[in-house]
């Protein structure tokens, strides 16, 4: 029998310029920072915008050099910065270096950690172990005056990936024991609600050429992961496959239920509700390369390629990040004005120069509802998404929005626009890179 997961819970990156990630999540991407962990061994910071949480970890570090500017990242009124400091002492004195993870020394910054919430750790542990996982922490229970939660963390078998299960049932506080929360109510901010940002939709690994099935038996397997189709032709065993123009992808999808704690939902009402799916992306040979032959060079391993996050108005969101120095991939011109794009992008109420300013792509699906008879706008069922550019100094981690009309799939009619966006992006970036080459070779 597999684990059953309740829920995502946050996911964690692990970066060597924690300060510099931080400020860009805040003043960028509009992540309000609400818990610290800060240690003379390593800091964690945690970052959220609606549903969606980030942990950041920042790889050990020597002394507490820098304190000062991370005690200025969660507000600068006098009480949280003493709060904080105090905290700071507290924790300098005990704990492991990194809380509810593992520092797993990765070349690069990299996205490794995805902590689900489950109902039971010490049963988790022995039924993983069983079907023979590996554990990089065994349960450990962490405690502060709020109560108790106990983790574990599990090695995937997708590169550096790893899986923190924790349990939260017995623990009152607002984020984990260890974190010093900051108080204000963020969600009130005026940017959240112009950057309206409610969940994870999905994560995208890239993984290797031919390693999709193994990747979906281990999630099957140990989670109960299901298989997810993203398109009503989609082969069981091939996946959703684009193999044309210059792109080589296989998309195979994968959900999994949210599960609420036994005895509370009554059946009747015991709706299976899905939560993050996840998607893996393997790189298919005849058409060169592409964007997850770029990260499995660069992240020097496979892992988390882009997290999506669910919006419910993207022009906005698009808007309130670009604004605030975020860089997102445009498709060429010619994709608002070719006229089939052009409808579709009418017809579903949109206008195409909007969505042209920021890059933001639409996909309809191709089936239609089946209640309904006519092809009429409200009957369509599309998505707009738009990816930003990689976060880290490698080509390698994205985030991507998503404002789904009823539409349940990645985009995968916008697969080929955005990879001539990003083979465009590359090309300027090697230009660039000669260029500088070039410019020093003569000084
Ligand atoms: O599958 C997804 O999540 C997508 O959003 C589509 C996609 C997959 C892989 C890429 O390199 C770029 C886009
Ligand atoms: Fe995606």
């Amino acid at each position: 029998m597999a684990v059953p997961l309740r829920r995502l819970h946050h996911v964690s990156l692990h970066v060597s310029n924690g300060r510099k990630l931080a400020y860009d999540l805040v003043s960028k991407y509009k992540f309000n920072l609400f818990a610290t962990r800060l240690t003379d061994r390593s800091r964690q910071v945690a970052f959220r915008n609606g549903a969606a949480v980030f942990v950041v970890n920042e790889r050990p570090i020597q002394g507490s050099a820098g304190l000062n500017e991370w005690l200025q990242l969660g507000g600068n009124d006098k009480h949280s910065a003493d709060a904080r400091r105090v905290n700071f002492e507290k924790h300098k004195r005990s704990n492991p270096s990194c809380l509810y993870d593992v520092h797993l020394h990765h070349p690069v910054d990299s996205v490794s950690n995805v902590c689900f919430e489950v109902e039971d750790v010490e049963r988790s542990f022995k039924v993983l172990r069983h079907l023979g996982c590996n554990f990089l922490v065994p349960p450990t229970t962490v405690e502060d005056e709020n109560g108790l939660v106990t983790y574990s963390v599990v090695k995937s078998i997708v590169g550096n990936v790893c899986h923190t299960l924790i349990d939260k049932t017995k623990y009152g506080g607002t984020f984990l024991p260890g974190f010093n929360v900051t108080e204000k109510d963020w969600s009130l901010e005026k940017e959240n609600l112009s950057c309206p940002v409610t969940h994870f939709d999905h994560i995208t690994y890239a993984s290797p050429r031919k390693s999709t099935q193994q990747v979906m038996r281990w999630y099957e397997k140990l989670f109960g992961f299901q298989r997810f189709f993203i398109d009503s032709d989609e082969d069981v065993d091939e996946g959703f496959v684009v193999n044309q123009e210059g792109v080589g992808l296989r998309l195979t999808a994968m959900q999994y239920w949210k599960c609420s704690k036994a005895g509370i939902t009554l059946p009747f009402t015991d709706k299976k509700e899905p939560d993050c799916k996840f998607v893996i992306a393997e790189s298919l040979p005849q058409q060169g390369r592409n964007q997850v032959d770029t990260f499995l060079e660069q992240h020097r391993a496979a892992g988390i390629q882009h997290v999506a996050l669910y919006t419910k108005n993207i022009v906005s969101a698009a808007h309130t990040m670009a604004k605030a120095g975020v860089h997102f991939f445009s498709p060429p011109p010619a994709y608002y004005t070719e006229v089939g794009k052009r409808r579709e992008i009418e017809e579903a109420g949109h206008d195409p120069q909007m969505l042209s300013e920021h890059g933001i792509l639409l996909d309809t699906d191709l089936q239609q509802d089946p209640s309904s008879q006519s092809e009429c706008s409200e009957n369509r069922r599309y998505l707009l998404q738009v990816f930003t550019k990689p976060l880290f100094a490698e080509d390698t981690f994205f985030l991507e929005l998503i404002e789904r009309r009823g539409a349940t799939g990645f985009g995968e009619g916008n697969i080929r626009a955005l990879w001539r966006s990003v083979q465009a992006y590359m090309e300027n970036e090697r230009r660039d890179s000669q260029g500088e080459t070039v410019q020093s070779a003569q000084q």
